[in-house]
């Protein structure tokens, strides 16, 4: 039997004539290129049936198409490209064509104080859509950081206060007594609870950018909440975390504002929805808070 014998089930006329919105293939393993790292990837790659009488799609056609992106740097230019392609091979078939891929992007962090430095990776998915001529892109980034609760803290320097009360009252001053106080764990009674904390970052990309502002909008994402999660730590990298910590005390609620008034200055981005998750180490429960914006809402 040679390839013209081949039964070809996908040129068939559909039992059921009926358009679907999205065909394609889920998980697709593939090798991508992002900032001219190699990073491993996932790739769900589809189109829309508009042809309610045709039986298939051509999944080869687009599993193929894939393969540009083994070769050049991830961007929206590129992904237009294969959506592109995704839509020629289906002519006459589709109007719509999506893609989504999936990886982790490595960054490299300094210690606080030390010269080390480690690895940080974070969840990266780029949703990109081609409709009637109309290019659509959106960027998820989970940006991992540490909070420390303003309450707890509170709380924590009251009993503090209170220990200083009974052990001093009465007592006339001595300055060494006072700092060895201060040093020991019978003076220091309570700590406040921190937890580790996720940004979740839904970012709508500018339809014309060059480059996908990856790393600007992590680095700014960590900038703006001040206690980001460390690498590589030795004791001075975490004396000092443990003084930004300290100096930046963080409900929910204060993470998802100063995310939004951060990300509507990152370049690249038109709208957003965020949602930052302090997973509770007062709760088995988490404390969220969500927030968007669109620029042309304002
Ligand atoms: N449309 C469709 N194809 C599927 C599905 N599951 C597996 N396939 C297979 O995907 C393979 C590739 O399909 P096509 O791209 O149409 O392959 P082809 O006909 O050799 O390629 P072209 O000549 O370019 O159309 C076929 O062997 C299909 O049987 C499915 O659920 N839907």
């Amino acid at each position: 039997m040679n390839s013209l014998t081949l039964p070809d089930i996908a040129t068939q006329a559909a039992r059921q004539a009926l358009p679907l919105d999205w065909v394609g293939m889920c998980g697709i393993a593939l090798p991508v290129l992002l900032g001219g790292q190699r990073l491993s990837a996932k790739a769900d790659a589809g189109v829309s049936l508009d042809d309610g009488e045709a039986r298939g799609i051509h999944m080869s056609r687009l599993y193929l198409a894939l393969a540009a992106l083994e070769r050049q740097d991830l961007s929206p230019s590129l992904l237009r490209q294969v959506l592109k392609e995704f839509l020629v091979s289906h002519d006459g078939l589709s109007n719509s064509a999506y893609l989504k891929i999936h990886c982790e992007v490595l960054l490299k962090r300094p210690a606080l104080v030390s010269p080390l430095a480690g690895w940080k990776s974070y969840p990266v998915s780029i949703s990109a859509s081609l409709k009637n001529q109309m290019f659509h892109v959106e960027l998820k980034i989970e940006v991992p950081y540490s909070s420390t609760c303003p309450c707890s803290a509170a709380l924590a320097r009251q009993l503090i206060q209170q220990q200083f009360i009974d052990d001093f009252a009465n007592k006339p001053l001595q300055h060494a007594e006072v700092l060895a106080w201060l040093g020991s764990s019978q003076g220091i009674v309570a700590t406040p609870h921190s937890q580790r904390s996720i940004a979740q970052l839904h970012m709508h990309l500018d339809e014309f950018i060059d480059e996908l502002p990856l790393s600007v909008i992590i680095n700014d994402a960590e900038a703006a909440l001040g206690t980001a999660v460390q690498t590589a730590v030795k004791r001075a990298d975490e004396q000092a975390f443990a003084l930004a910590n300290g100096q930046n005390l963080m409900f929910c609620e204060d993470a998802a504002r100063r995310l939004n008034l951060a990300l509507r200055r990152s370049p690249g981005v038109c709208g957003f929805h965020l949602r930052v998750i302090h997973a509770e180490s007062l709760h088995a429960h988490d404390a969220v808070a969500e927030s968007h914006w669109h620029r042309e809402l304002e």
